[in-house]
């Protein structure tokens, strides 16, 4: 690793991050790094930012409680710094969770690639922006744009555990992945991406979604409500253990993937067609098909059922429905 990105401590050592911006995503963060045995130190401009925080922290507790804490987590181990230099002097990774304007990105990265300790991690929150248009005003070096990654996570960060990292044109590899190790470290579930998409991968996915959702409502097609339990009473069951690849893998029956799209795939091609999917060619269906071998690794079709089956009466217990589901 160059010496000039080299960070002051390996994932494993970190002691303080810092948290910029402290919003519902920032303090989030600042909940599980905290739950995590963290130090913690925040920074925020907004005058009430730190009884928010505060407020936020205290509210997520009891969760982080019975999920778990580390030893020695602590909410007294935040400190609210007063200015963006001194949240920033003594952090071994930096975590930006500002409002999703490019302009306050790009000069805030720069700012903050300025502050921090030369070969700490810097990473973003930004659930869309490519890292290549936010790293552009940090200077082009190891100490500049070469530390900055996306850390995009999900509401809320202490509980959600999907983090998608993935770095810019100007990023050096090994920030990606000594901020992929550290997310890990802190008890993050990560997917490391190599090359940007608008959206990453789960935005991606949740905002094809989220158009259709709004067409539907901005046409009276259907309700929010009916959307909603659309989700919450159909596919979001399985989707909270078995994605929707494997998921509909086994829609194809015992024949897999590989019937599901000789089956459905001619009848799927008009919402497809709508939706300017690409090309259901022999390559992409054979991509979908290897791809749902590897993801069973290994399981039958029987033990994928039974999975999916133990899945959904989790869940419903989980979330106190077990009794209406069954009544
Ligand atoms: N809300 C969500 O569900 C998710 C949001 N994100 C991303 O997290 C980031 C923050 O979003 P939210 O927490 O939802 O916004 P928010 O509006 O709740 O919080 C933003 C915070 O940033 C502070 N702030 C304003 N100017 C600042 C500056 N110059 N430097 C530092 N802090 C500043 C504000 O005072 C506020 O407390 C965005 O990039 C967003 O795309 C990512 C995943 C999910
Ligand atoms: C609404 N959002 C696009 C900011 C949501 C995310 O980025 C991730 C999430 O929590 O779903």
């Amino acid at each position: 690793m160059p010496e000039a990105i080299s960070a002051p401590r390996s994932p494993e050592d970190v002691r303080r991050v810092a948290c910029i911006g402290a919003g519902v995503i920032g303090g989030g963060w600042v909940a599980h790094f905290l739950a995590r045995g963290y130090d913690v130190t925040a920074w925020d401009p907004a005058p009430d930012a730190e009884d928010r925080l505060r407020r936020l922290v205290a509210a997520a507790w009891p969760a982080l409680e019975q999920i778990g804490l580390a030893d020695g987590a602590s909410q007294d181990r935040l400190t609210v710094a007063p200015t963006l230099a001194a949240a920033v002097a003594d952090a071994d990774f930096v975590q930006e969770s500002a409002p999703e304007k490019l302009e306050l990105k790009r000069s805030l990265l720069a700012e903050l690639a300025a502050a921090a300790r030369p070969g700490v991690v810097i990473a973003s929150s930004t659930s869309g922006y490519p890292m290549s248009d936010m790293q552009t005003a940090a200077g082009d070096s190891a100490a500049g744009a070469g530390r900055l990654v996306v850390g995009h996570p999900f509401n809320p960060p202490y509980l959600i555990p999907l983090v998608e990292v993935v770095g810019g044109e100007q990023t050096d590899r090994e920030a990606v992945e000594w901020a992929a190790r550290f997310y890990d470290v802190a008890g993050k579930s990560v997917i490391t991406m190599d090359r940007e998409l608008p959206g990453f991968i789960a935005n991606r996915l949740q905002e094809a979604l989220w158009r259709e959702a709004l067409h539907m409502v901005a046409n009276g097609e259907a309700s929010v409500e009916d959307i909603d339990a659309s989700i919450t009473e159909g596919p979001g069951l399985r989707w909270a253990f078995m994605g929707p690849c494997l998921t509909f893998a086994l829609a194809g029956g015992e024949g897999g993937m590989a019937h599901m799209l000789d089956h459905f795939g001619p009848s799927l091609k008009s919402p497809w067609t709508r939706l300017e999917a690409p090309e259901l060619d022999r390559a992409l269906r054979d991509a979908m098909v290897d791809g749902c071998t590897a993801a069973a690794g290994g399981r039958t079709y029987a033990d994928l059922v039974a999975e999916r089956d133990q899945g959904v009466i989790d869940v419903l217990r989980a979330t106190g429905r077990l009794g209406e589901a069954t009544r």
